[in-house]
């Protein structure tokens, strides 16, 4: 039996105190009404009148009283289970109105109207209550057991519709507790199912290939492809579905990074890899392929996830970048960076092999002139169209590389022995020998090239190039176009040029320099005309420095240009000094080197020192060098015009070791020619030289200029000189360069004779 929830309480309301009384006394537990529930108990099987039943009888003698004592018990939350009410109570309100007060302030509370009549017909009253279930209706006289068991039959139902409705209220929570559960599940269900679609719509619309293969089935079908994979790979799903992906790899299964996915696949693991697939039309594509495993609630891998990418652009720029940094950008030939590597390889490899490795060091003779001469874009094209013919020239196992500017390299890996090295110098000689047709323009691109090999001269590839440099520079410095073994020497030399050009710095700013003068004799008259200025460097600790030692080093530092004025100021200062003293018109020969020609306004400077100086512009003489014409130009033959019309005279030194062609020399505003000593040494002496100094005097006349003999040492070289008809002569037989002051003896001397008048 559960336990209900009990209320005894019950409210009579009438305006008759006696009733009152009665009710208390009836409702009072008597043995009768004990007696009588017991045999309900016996009919009903219910313990109810084991309980005992102590009814708890408030009265009211008015209908307000009556509601007044309701809301009270209401809010001591006590309230009456039922209430006795008497249809008549004046002055108050009748049992009606009463029931309808009392059922708005409690619409629980069970009512029975105690009537002996009543004003209301019956039906009226019921419908104007309209609440049946709540309503009884006692008529008067009273029946004790009636009144009892109307009581006790209202108490317990109160109890029971109480506990009726806490169970429906029960019942109604958990239905909505159900409801709202269930709609909770329903929204969940939906939010999964939006989810799915839309990581299913971003599957579909990725950029990248995805594909799912099952990895449960022999070899591994695809599942599913993206609509993104049709376009990567050209195939549609129909043509790969159930397949195995291999067949994207075309023949060339043996990737190394198809080995990782194989693998991650084999050990059921995440795997990435990049490799080359074939397109459904055969062309080739780089595919970055990730692959993932899928995996069930019991963690055995069912699916793989790929998602592949088309990363063929993007290698394609890497590669270019990467060719880009280990290539030269102007003739495309291997750079600096790769020759390194290069070179690191084949010296490992001679190691190993117990084999030689060469390296030849390039370097254009003159190319700055053809670059300032023609411009840049010329320039250009001779180092490209050189390139090519190298690469064509040397074997494919060869390296030719451009370390910048003019300088080349090629190495020989793998040969045996040196002469296998001088033999590919040879070849690149022979290769760059024609000339090159750029622009329209014909260009000779001699080459100077130093040779290194390993074991012998280095182990190292710094050591190597550095080496195959240090030749090269000595074969530039023997005569150019030619090629250089490396001997320990040079290292030696190459060390001393170091120091020498850096007391070079010192002797510039310390003025360690002097001119010595060497006379010049004119063979029609026999009378000392000028003289050339020759450099000295009195070095505090090496003594005197040849000018051969240092002009190429100055000239190379750029040095020169400051030396050159200083010589040229001093100069022209002594030609002025002698010419107001002795009044010979002594001409000074001033070397000017290509260098100073090139980088100075030469013009402007020869302007101011001879206004400085104060010395006519016909008693200067310039010496260039032939390679300073060699490229001949519109501006070089501009600046010699400039410098003609000052009066100064314009001399080409040291010809016939160059290129000595004598037709270029038609275009130049020159004057004279020095005939190297070389060919001077063997006249009289060798036929060659003595047919050459013939030709040039001959043709050097034929062109307007005159010709001036360099080193002549003895009276049979003045001889034949002078036999055929060379206008004038330098040398030890006739003087040697000497100080400005030895030379007053000779102008005293030179004064004298013109002073005086011939004897008859
Ligand atoms: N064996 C022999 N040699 C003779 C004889 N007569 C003269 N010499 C030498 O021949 C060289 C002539 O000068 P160079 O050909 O212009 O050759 C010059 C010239 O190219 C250059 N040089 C000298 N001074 C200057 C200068 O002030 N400026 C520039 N740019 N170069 C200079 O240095 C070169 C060498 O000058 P030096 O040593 O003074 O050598 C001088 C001179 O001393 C002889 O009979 N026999």
């Amino acid at each position: 039996m559960m336990n209900l929830p009990t209320n005894r309480r019950i409210l009579l309301i009438d305006d008759m105190p006696s009733i009152h009384e009665d009710f208390r006394k009836l409702l009072a537990v008597s043995s009768d009404a004990m007696d009588l529930l017991d045999d309900e108990a016996l009919l009903f099987g219910d313990s109810a009148a084991a309980e005992q039943i102590e009814f708890e009888l408030d009265s009211a003698y008015q209908g307000q009283e009556g509601l007044s004592r309701v809301q009270q018990a209401l809010q001591q939350g006590r309230p009456y289970a039922m209430a006795f009410v008497d249809m008549r109570m004046p002055p108050g309100w009748d049992g009606v109105e009463t029931i309808e007060r009392l059922w708005q302030a409690d619409p629980r509370l069970q009512v029975v109207i105690c009537t002996a009549y009543t004003d209301h017909a019956w039906e009226d009253v019921l419908r104007r209550l309209d609440a049946r279930d709540r309503l009884l209706v006692l008529k008067k006289p009273f029946d004790t057991i009636e009144v009892l068991q109307l009581a006790r039959t209202l108490v317990m139902k109160w109890s029971l519709s109480l506990q009726a409705q806490s169970q429906m209220d029960g019942l109604e929570a958990a239905v909505r507790q159900r409801t709202r559960e269930l709609s909770d599940e329903v929204q969940a269900r939906r939010q999964a199912e939006l989810a799915l679609r839309v990581r299913d719509r971003a599957i579909e619309a990725a950029v990248n290939a995805i594909m799912i293969t099952d990895h449960l089935r022999a070899d591994q079908p695809i599942e599913y492809v993206n609509p993104a994979f049709e376009r990567i790979t050209g195939y549609p799903p129909q043509e790969v579905l159930g397949r195995n992906a291999r067949f994207l790899q075309g023949d060339e299964s043996e990737q190394p990074a198809l080995r990782e996915i194989a693998a991650a696949v084999r050990e059921e693991r995440e795997g990435h890899g990049v490799f080359r697939n074939r397109r459904k039309d055969g062309s080739a594509f780089w595919n970055e392929l990730h692959i993932a495993p899928v995996r069930d609630a019991e963690g055995a891998v069912t699916h793989f996830v790929g998602v592949l990418n088309d990363v063929t652009a993007a290698r394609d720029h890497q590669q270019a970048l990467e060719f880009q940094a280990r290539h030269d950008a102007l003739t495309g030939l291997p750079n600096r960076l790769m020759l390194r590597d290069r070179l690191d390889q084949a010296i490992a490899h001679a190691r190993r092999m117990q084999e030689r490795v060469g390296v030849l060091w390039l370097d254009l003779d003159h190319f700055k002139f053809v670059n300032d001469s023609y411009g840049h874009p010329v320039g250009d094209g001779l180092l490209v169209a050189l390139s090519t013919r190298l690469r064509e020239t040397m074997r494919r196992s060869d390296t030719v590389a451009r370390l910048g500017g003019d300088e080349f390299v090629v190495l020989l890996p793998g040969i045996h022995r040196a002469c296998d090295a001088s033999a590919a110098a040879q070849k690149v000689l022979d290769a760059l020998a024609p000339p090159f047709e750029i622009d329209g323009h014909l260009l000779h691109a001699s080459t100077s090239v130093g040779v290194s090999l390993f074991p012998e001269d280095g182990d190292s590839s710094e050591a190597l190039l550095m080496h195959a440099d240090t030749a090269m520079y000595r074969a530039k410095h023997d005569g150019r176009n030619g090629f250089q073994f490396y001997s320990r020497e040079m290292s030696e030399q190459a060390r001393e040029r170091e120091t020498l050009a850096r007391a070079l710095h010192t002797a510039v700013d310390e003025n360690q320099f002097e001119l010595h003068y060497q006379p010049k004799l004119d063979l029609g008259s026999g009378r000392v005309t000028g003289v050339e200025a020759l450099i000295r460097w009195r070095h505090p600790a090496l003594g005197m420095v040849p000018p051969s030692s240092f002009i190429p080093i100055a000239e190379e530092t750029g040095l020169i240009v400051d030396i050159g004025d200083w010589v040229l100021r001093t100069a022209c200062a002594q030609a002025q000094a002698w010419q107001q003293r002795w009044q010979l018109g002594l001409s000074v020969a001033v070397n000017v080197s290509p260098r100073q020609f090139r980088q100075h306004d030469l013009p402007a400077t020869v302007r101011r020192v001879l206004d400085d100086s104060g010395l006519a512009g016909g008693l200067l003489e310039l010496e260039l060098t032939e390679s300073l014409l060699m490229h001949q130009t519109d501006a070089v033959i501009e600046t010699l015009r400039s410098i003609k019309s000052m009066g100064v005279s314009l001399a080409l030194d040291d010809f016939g070791t160059g290129f000595s062609s004598l037709s270029y020399l038609r275009r130049f505003p020159l004057d004279l020619i020095k005939i190297d000593r070389a060919f001077v040494a063997g006249l009289a002496s060798i036929e060659a030289d003595e047919a050459i100094t013939r030709a040039i005097i001959g043709m050097a006349h034929a062109l307007g200029m005159a010709v001036v003999a360099e080193g002549v040492e003895t009276p049979e070289q003045l001889a034949f000189l002078q036999a055929h008809r060379c206008d004038a002569a330098q040398g030890y037989l006739l003087g040697r360069p000497m100080a400005a002051a030895a030379l007053d003896a000779l102008w005293q001397a030179q004064r004298n004779r013109l002073d005086t008048p011939p004897a008859h």
